[in-house]
């Protein structure tokens, strides 16, 4: 078995997000997909320029407006799965911004624009770096709080900002004061910033950022043991968000003519710009648009013709609407439909065509002197509570072997391999890492472990379940490989050498547990460490995958990876490993070769208990 193999694959272009890099302009164009896509766009243009009517416009200008809201607050909600119900704090200091500089200093709301979204963009810095600590319904509440001290802040400094009386934006007409007499104008830079939205967002989900980002919403455990800096994506994910947000902000507000608090602040809004993602369907490029396309005009035409006596009827459209999707349709509209629209699509001219086939990049050579010490954990304690899980646990790594660990359960094996990738910080004791420089580190976060060369497996397996196996695999990938079309490559290579390419366009969620098991073993694979921990990576297979496996991790030692395996399977771990480890109650009770361990006293009381050792006399 080779871990080397570096034939060019190719496959139906049909898993996402995936597609990079390439076919020039017009090949692109030629794609069904593309110039459905455009077309459909177009229309948004087409038919208020056609009707002429003020009324249509400002429709289609308030459905290019909230989809670019939608679209831009889909990157930390959708991808990343950070629901934000405080987006308009972003929107507001995007139209303050620019009108304010418009107002003190005469400069043009689109000066205003880019110092508005930088603004935002940084502001979102400062509200993500502690709220990201916080989880589901804790960070949405947050959010919310941070909205409604800005808010509050905008009305109290009333000398700045007008208070609740508001600000009128001082009516220049023209271009570069962005406010016009006909309203067709605005509607083009709507739609503008609507392209603007949807551009980013599909740039960021057929990219390393948009995979690192689904990954960590999916799960983030796995996403840090691909060293994947959690907080370093979320935070991209909210400045490039905010900065969006923002820029559509300033538009509004000069679309508006006039900016107070409660508009520009509210949390109202900020309901719906989430709300018309969640229809549409999240962590989709064109759900969040879709939403928008569908809810805006009913209620805005409700709105029209029932005028004043209809206030707030939107709210009720919304929410009706809301409640038919979630209660029918879990996926929004494009999660549910998607699949089967792009099916029919594709049989367009020009559609359903393979992706082209492409090379691996050839996996780094692990350097250095075989049998030199690569890890040393010195002293590990790890206590829960009363419990002491790890007791002054000392193991040496030797480049190159494979290094067995065995031990009843609960015996502490796991534990030791949480501290050894970072995953849980030891009460006392280090753990150091030889790197590719030829010195010693001690990382501290898990993505700091796997950067260093630390791959580790979960003995639950951890799989991003709604993502394809090659998805999944690439996103292990992506660690040493920046470009997707690399990326994609590498875990073809890795599909193939752990037996996993045939089900590469399956939904990892749908395997069974002896391929979510090997999906762990690729995934680590695909990040090419230096060092692998395998947590009972052959649990569940059957006899002869258990071979397999055998058979793949010698193969994967012989490539210069020295490994460390937690394993029940005694004929397994005894028949592969150079050396063996016996933890009992959180200690070390036995090290040395298989054939001697396996004779020791202490191992076989650990394993059998005492009175068998005293039945056999030994
Ligand atoms: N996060 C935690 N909080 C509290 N106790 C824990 C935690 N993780 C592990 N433990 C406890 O620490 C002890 C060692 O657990 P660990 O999972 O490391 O054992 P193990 O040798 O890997 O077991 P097994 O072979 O059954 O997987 C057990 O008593 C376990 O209940």
């Amino acid at each position: 078995m080779s871990l080397q193999d570096s034939s060019p694959a190719s496959t139906a272009g049909k898993s996402s997000p995936a597609a990079s890099g390439g076919p020039s302009l017009l090949a692109r164009l030629a794609n069904p997909r593309v110039y459905c896509a455009l077309l459909a766009l177009s229309l948004l243009v087409i038919i208020p320029a056609w009707s002429g009517s003020t009324f249509v416009i400002h429709v289609f200008v308030t459905i290019c407006v909230f989809g670019a809201l939608a679209t831009a607050w889909n990157i930390l909600g959708g991808y990343a799965g950070q629901l934000s119900l405080g987006h308009t704090v972003f929107y507001g200091i995007g139209g303050y911004t620019a009108a304010l500089l418009l107002d003190s200093f005469g400069l043009s709301p689109w000066i205003g624009m880019i110092g508005g979204a930088a603004l935002a963009a940084l502001v979102s810095v400062g509200i993500g770096y502690p709220c990201f600590r916080l989880r589901g319904p804790f960070f949405s509440l947050a959010t919310i709080a941070f909205l409604e001290v800005v808010r509050l802040l905008a009305i109290h400094f009333n000398g700045l900002t007008g208070g609740s009386a508001g600000l009128v934006v001082p009516l220049q007409i023209g271009w570069p004061w962005m406010i016009f007499r006909e309203k067709i104008n605005y509607l083009y830079i709507a739609f503008g910033l609507l392209l603007l939205s949807l551009a980013v967002s599909y740039a960021i989900r057929n990219s390393r950022l948009g995979y690192a980002l689904t990954a960590v919403r999916e799960r983030d455990s796995a996403a840090q043991a691909a060293g994947i800096n959690i907080n370093g994506v979320k935070l991209w994910a909210i400045a490039i968000s905010a900065a969006l947000t923002a820029t559509v902000g300033t538009f509004h507000a000069m679309y508006m003519t006039f900016l107070e608090p409660a508009t520009l602040f509210s949390l109202a809004t900020a309901i719906e710009i989430a709300m018309f993602a969640l229809i549409g369907g999240l962590g989709t490029v064109a759900g969040p648009l879709l939403g928008t396309v569908l809810v805006v005009p009913l209620a805005e035409l409700a709105r029209g013709w029932l005028g004043a006596s209809a206030n707030g009827l939107h709210g009720f459209v919304y929410g009706t609407v809301l409640v038919v999707i979630t209660l029918t349709l879990p996926g929004g509209l494009v999660g549910t439909f998607g699949p089967f629209v792009t099916r029919l699509i594709d049989r367009l001219p020009g559609g359903g065509r393979t992706r082209p086939e492409t090379v691996a990049p050839a996996a780094k050579l692990v350097g250095g002197t075989v049998g030199e010490p690569v890890l040393k954990a010195t002293n590990l304690v790890k206590r829960f509570g009363g419990l002491v899980a790890t007791d002054n646990v000392s193991l040496t790594l030797k480049r190159g072997e494979i290094l067995g660990v065995i031990g009843p359960n609960g015996a502490g094996k796991t534990t030791v391999f949480a501290q050894l990738s970072g995953f849980l910080a030891p009460n006392a004791g280090t753990v150091e890492l030889l790197g590719q420089d030829g010195k010693w580190h001690q990382p501290k976060t898990p993505d700091a472990f796997a950067r260093l060369g630390i791959g580790r497996t979960f003995q639950i397996v951890q799989p991003f379940g709604k993502l394809t196996v090659l998805e999944n695999i690439m996103i292990g990938a992506f660690l040493r490989h920046r470009s997707v079309d690399d990326a994609r490559a590498v875990a073809l290579r890795v599909a193939r050498t752990v037996g996993l390419y045939e089900l590469k366009d399956v939904e990892a969620g749908t395997l069974p547990i002896g391929g979510l098991k090997r999906l762990e073993v690729a995934r680590t694979l695909a990040t090419e460490p230096t060092i692998l921990l395998l947590d009972e990576v052959m649990a569940g297979q059957s006899q002869s995958d258990t071979l397999k496996m055998v058979e793949l991790v010698r193969a994967i030692r012989d490539s210069g990876v020295t490994v460390i395996a937690i394993e029940h399977n005694m004929q397994a771990i005894m028949s592969l490993s150079d050396r063996i480890v016996v933890i009992d109650s959180g200690k070390v009770i036995a090290e040395g070769a298989p054939e001697t361990v396996v004779r020791e006293r202490r191992v076989i009381e650990a394993y059998l208990g005492e009175d068998f050792v005293h039945a056999q006399g030994l």
